[in-house]
């Protein structure tokens, strides 16, 4: 059997992240590296649960422009920061669910954090659910090379890993390959439901 293509794995992506509704309207981004200089990421203002190879544009990740003059992502800085600052990532995903939405607002504090759930587990390097994990919370911004910024100075400070939120406004979350990507939304999102559920259970 043939193996398919990065991107052919990142546009398949795409569409189970539309059909989840993590997606809604024109939000989400999503991007694969090629090699060390470029990435490819998906033309600004589509619904990106109906995207086609041909809706990625190479991005040089040193600079975030466009190599062909089209308009990649609002986001782009957020993908070409996590592809400079961590040469092992292979494929970022950013979706709008209602989940991240809503937990990035109500969490008051800089971190979500998780706890005492066995999908913690589906993060890769997690062996337990007895272990606390962080993930942070920025202030969303429409200052994307500041909030870039800010988040790669964070990462100067203290570890981030698999993905961080916006708030009110999204998660962004990457794997060393569109699989591990994925797996990692996935699991990130099945804890963020948990965690709703549970904040509100508990409130009742
Ligand atoms: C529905 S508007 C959402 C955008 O502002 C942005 O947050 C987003 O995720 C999609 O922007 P895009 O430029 O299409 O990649
Ligand atoms: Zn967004």
């Amino acid at each position: 059997m043939s193996q398919s293509l990065p991107l052919d794995q990142l546009v398949a992506a795409c569409h189970w992240i539309g059909a989840k509704g993590w997606a809604p309207a024109t939000g989400g981004n999503m991007s694969v590296r090629r090699d060390e200089h470029v990435c490819l990421l998906s033309e600004s203002g589509k619904d990106k649960g109906t995207l086609t190879r041909d809706d990625f544009i190479e991005v040089d990740i040193a600079t975030s422009q466009s190599l062909s003059g089209r308009k990649p992502s609002a986001e782009t800085g957020l993908h070409t920061m996590i592809y400079r600052l961590f040469p092992e990532a292979g494929a970022v995903l950013h979706t709008h669910t209602v989940n991240s939405t809503v937990l990035s607002r109500v969490e008051q504090g800089a971190a979500l954090l998780l706890h005492g759930y066995e999908m913690q587990k589906s993060l890769s390097g997690q062996h337990t659910h007895l272990d606390t994990l962080a993930i942070p919370v920025f202030d969303n911004s429409q200052d994307i090379a500041a909030l870039a910024s800010e988040i790669e100075d964070y990462a100067g400070r203290f570890p981030l890993r698999y993905g961080f939120l916006l708030r009110g406004h999204g998660l962004t979350c990457w794997g060393r390959d569109v699989s591990e990507a994925r797996r990692h939304l996935e699991g990130l999102e099945f804890l963020f439901e948990c965690e709703r559920q549970r904040r509100l259970l508990e409130k009742a």
